[in-house]
C-alpha cells in the first residue's frame, strides 16, 4: 500500500484524467489508499489534488519555458507529478523545494524509469531557480490568454466569460473560484434550530457564521474531524448544501400540507429543504433519472426525520401526468447543467466541460422545463433552476418556455430588500462567488395561470 501523499494524489489525478470520471469518484476508488494516511497527510494529499486543478493552466506556463518536451508528449504520470511539485513550489510555503523535487525525483523512479526521474530533476530545478522571470500575456492585448493563465482557466472560457461579463468582472469571478471556499451546510429545522446546531458545530469547526441570506444557512471552516463524523452529521440535524442553493428552495416557497414535485431530486438536497419548509407535512414526490441516486435519498430521508417523500424514478422527458395521480401545487426543476457556477467546489469540471456541453444540456434543459410544466395545476408554481451562470442555460432557456407557453409567466416572489439584491431586473435569481460568496446559480419561478 502506497504511504506518500504525493504518490496517492499523483494516482487520484491520473485516474481522474484517464477516464471519464468526475473528481468525485475518482477519490472514491482511492478511498482505501488515502484512509491510511495521518491527518496531516490526508490534507496535504486534499490541497494538492485541488490546487493543481484550481491551477493547471498557471502551472503548465511556467512548466513550458523550463520543458524541452512539449507537454502534450509528456505522458499523464510525469506530467501530472510535475504539476504536482510545481505546485508545491509556486503555491505552498510550508514545502522547501529541494524537498518536493527529491520527492518527486524518487515517485518518477518508481512509476516511469530512471531516464524520466532525470528530465523530471533538470525541468523542476530550473523552474524553481528560475520562475520569476516567466511573464504573463498583456491583459489589454490578449485579455482572454492573460485571464486563461492568470487564473487557470481554458482559454475557450476565458473568452466566452471576458465577452459575456467585461475583463473585470471575470477576473473577480476567477479569482474567487481559484479560493477554497467555506463549507455551508442547511439546519435541519424538524430536529434542531439554527443557534442550537451552530453553538454544537463550534466544538469541532473554525469561523462559524451564520448565513446572511439562507435563513437556515451556518457555514464554517477547518472541520477538525471529517464532517460525516460529526455527532450532528450522523443524527441528521443538518444537510450539507451551498448557501445559494438553499435560496432556491426558498424561492419554490413550499408550504405544509401542499403536493410538490422534485422533478430532478438526485440525492435531494432540496427534496431535504422542501419537507422542512412544509413541516413534514404534505406530499412530495422525489424523481430522478438515476434510481440508486433515490435509494440514497431515501436513507438519508430516513435520518432526518422526514416522512413525507415517495421517490420515484423517471425519465421527465418521457412522463407525462398520466404517470402521477395529481396535478401539483409546485414543481421544482432544478435541472442538469454544465456545473460551470460551482468551479470553486469542483475545479475538475473546467478541464473537462467543453463549448458543445453549454449547447447539448442547453436544449436538455428546454425539453425538460417544459415536461414539468406540463404537471403544474393552474394558478401553481415551477421553479427551474441550474448552478451555471451561462446565458445559454439561464435567460435563453426561460425565454424559449415562456415564448411558447403563454399559460406560465414569471411570478416575483422576493420582495424584501435583502433577497432583491440577488434578483436581476428581470426577476431571475443569480448569485456568484464572487459577488456573494456563494455557489453561481441561476433561478426563476414561473407561475400557470389559473383557469378563469
Ligand atoms: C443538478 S442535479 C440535481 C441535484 C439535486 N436537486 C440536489 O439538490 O441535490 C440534476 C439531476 O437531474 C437528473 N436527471 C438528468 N436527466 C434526467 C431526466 N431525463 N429525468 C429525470 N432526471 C434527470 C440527474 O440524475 C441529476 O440527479
Amino acid at each position: 500500500m502506497i504511504k506518500d501523499p504525493r504518490h496517492i494524489a499523483l494516482n487520484v489525478l491520473c485516474s481522474w484524467h484517464k477516464a471519464s470520471l468526475t473528481l468525485d469518484k475518482s477519490l472514491e476508488n482511492h478511498s482505501e489508499e488515502i484512509s491510511c494516511l495521518s491527518k496531516n497527510d490526508k490534507n496535504l494529499c486534499n490541497a494538492l489534488i485541488f490546487g493543481v486543478l484550481r491551477h493547471r493552466e498557471s502551472i503548465d506556463h511556467t512548466l513550458c519555458a523550463f520543458s524541452n518536451i512539449p507537454l502534450i508528449k509528456i505522458d499523464t504520470a510525469p506530467l501530472y507529478l510535475l504539476r504536482i511539485t510545481l505546485f508545491q513550489i509556486l503555491y505552498m510555503d510550508r514545502i522547501p523545494a529541494f524537498a518536493a523535487i527529491n520527492t518527486a525525483v524518487d515517485i518518477a523512479k518508481k512509476t516511469s524509469g530512471k531516464k524520466t526521474a532525470g528530465f523530471i530533476n533538470a525541468v523542476l530545478r530550473n523552474a524553481a531557480k528560475n520562475n520569476s522571470k516567466i511573464t504573463l500575456p498583456d491583459p489589454k492585448a490578449e485579455p482572454a490568454k492573460f485571464i486563461s493563465i492568470q487564473y487557470s482557466l481554458p482559454l475557450w472560457l476565458s473568452g466566452k466569460w471576458n465577452h459575456a461579463f467585461g475583463f473585470e468582472k471575470s477576473s473577480l469571478l476567477c479569482r474567487q473560484i481559484n479560493t477554497i471556499p467555506p463549507i455551508t451546510l442547511r439546519t435541519n429545522t424538524l430536529k434542531i434550530d439554527r443557534q442550537s446546531l451552530a453553538q454544537k458545530l463550534s466544538l469541532v469547526a473554525k469561523n462559524i457564521d451564520l448565513t446572511e441570506y439562507a435563513d437556515q444557512g451556518v457555514s464554517f471552516t477547518n472541520p477538525s474531524i471529517p464532517i460525516r463524523e460529526f455527532e450532528a452529521f450522523k443524527l441528521g440535524l443538518f444537510q450539507i448544501q451551498d448557501e445559494a442553493a438553499q435560496i432556491v428552495t426558498q424561492l419554490l416557497s413550499p408550504r405544509p400540507g401542499e403536493k410538490i414535485l422534485d422533478a430532478c431530486a438526485g440525492l435531494g438536497g432540496k427534496t431535504g429543504h422542501i419537507a422542512q419548509l412544509m413541516e413534514n407535512k404534505g406530499i412530495i414526490i422525489a424523481a430522478d433519472v438515476e434510481p440508486k441516486k433515490l435509494e440514497f435519498l431515501e436513507s438519508d430521508a430516513k435520518k432526518l426525520g422526514i416522512e413525507i417523500i415517495r421517490t420515484k424514478p423517471i425519465n421527465l422527458l418521457k412522463t407525462s401526468i398520466k404517470d402521477f395521480d395529481f396535478y401539483f401545487d409546485r414543481v421544482l426543476i432544478d435541472a442538469p447543467c454544465t456545473g460551470l457556477g460551482v468551479l470553486r467546489r469542483n475545479p475538475d469540471a473546467k478541464w473537462k466541460r467543453s463549448k458543445n456541453d453549454i449547447a447539448r444540456l442547453a436544449a436538455k434543459q428546454k425539453k425538460m422545463l417544459n415536461a414539468a410544466a406540463n404537471l403544474v395545476k393552474p394558478g401553481g408554481i415551477l421553479v427551474y433552476a441550474v448552478c451555471s451562470c451561462e446565458r445559454e442555460e439561464n435567460e435563453e432557456v426561460i425565454h424559449n418556455f415562456l415564448n411558447k407557453r403563454k399559460d406560465f409567466s414569471i411570478d416575483t416572489h422576493f420582495k424584501s430588500n435583502k433577497y432583491s439584491r440577488l434578483m436581476t431586473r428581470d426577476k431571475f435569481l443569480k448569485t456568484y462567488p464572487d459577488t456573494n460568496n456563494m455557489d453561481g446559480f441561476f433561478a426563476a419561478r414561473l407561475k400557470r395561470k389559473s383557469r378563469s
